[in-house]
């Protein structure tokens, strides 16, 4: 499955987000991944089959895993280390009020970018950081339109597929 430096990525139809644009969430996901490409020498290509490394979905509440989401705020995804199976898989708690659009901060809502950048440095193997300020750390920070990946996830990336 997971061919080193090939990662695929499949946008699961089956639990596609109710509410938000399937074209334009494409999109934002297809930026996260752009944010890991652009520091290492991974190349992603969308496929649509549940066998790619990296298949996205959106689900609430139990949602065939034991991690369970849990409504709005608090936990907003999650997302399974490389591996076989459902391991590199990211799943979006679909009852969160997804931003497509990087929001400014009054407004309320989850950059989806945001979220899905950091999921996918998990999907790719990485851990929570405790640098304040990096993509990995644990909590959620919001982003800015012109983002560019912090030094200690670049690091982190580069260790394994520098
Ligand atoms: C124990 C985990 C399942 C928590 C979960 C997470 O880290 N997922 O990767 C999560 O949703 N964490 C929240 C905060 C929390 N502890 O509930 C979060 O903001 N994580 C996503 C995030 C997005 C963008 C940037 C950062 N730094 C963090
Ligand atoms: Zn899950
Ligand atoms: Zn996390």
């Amino acid at each position: 499955k997971s061919i080193p430096g090939r990662q695929q990525v499949g946008l699961s139809s089956l639990r596609r987000p109710s509410t938000l644009d399937p074209h334009h969430t494409r999109a934002v996901l297809a930026r996260a991944l752009d944010v890991w490409e652009q520091a290492s020498r991974l190349t992603f290509t969308e496929v649509n089959s549940d066998e790619a490394d990296i298949v996205v979905s959106f689900a609430k509440r139990y949602h065939d895993d034991s991690y369970p989401f849990d409504g709005r705020g608090s936990i907003l995804a999650h997302a399974f280390f490389p591996g076989s199976g459902r391991g590199g898989d990211a799943h979006f708690d679909d009852d969160e009020l997804w931003l497509l659009q990087p929001n400014n901060d009054d407004e309320e809502g989850t950059s989806l970018l945001a979220v899905a950048a950091h999921e996918f440095g998990h999907s790719l193997g990485l851990s929570h950081s405790s640098v304040k300020g990096a993509l990995m750390y644990p909590w959620y920070q919001g982003i800015q339109s012109n983002f560019v990946l912090p030094e200690d996830d670049r690091n982190g990336i580069q260790q394994m597929y520098g």
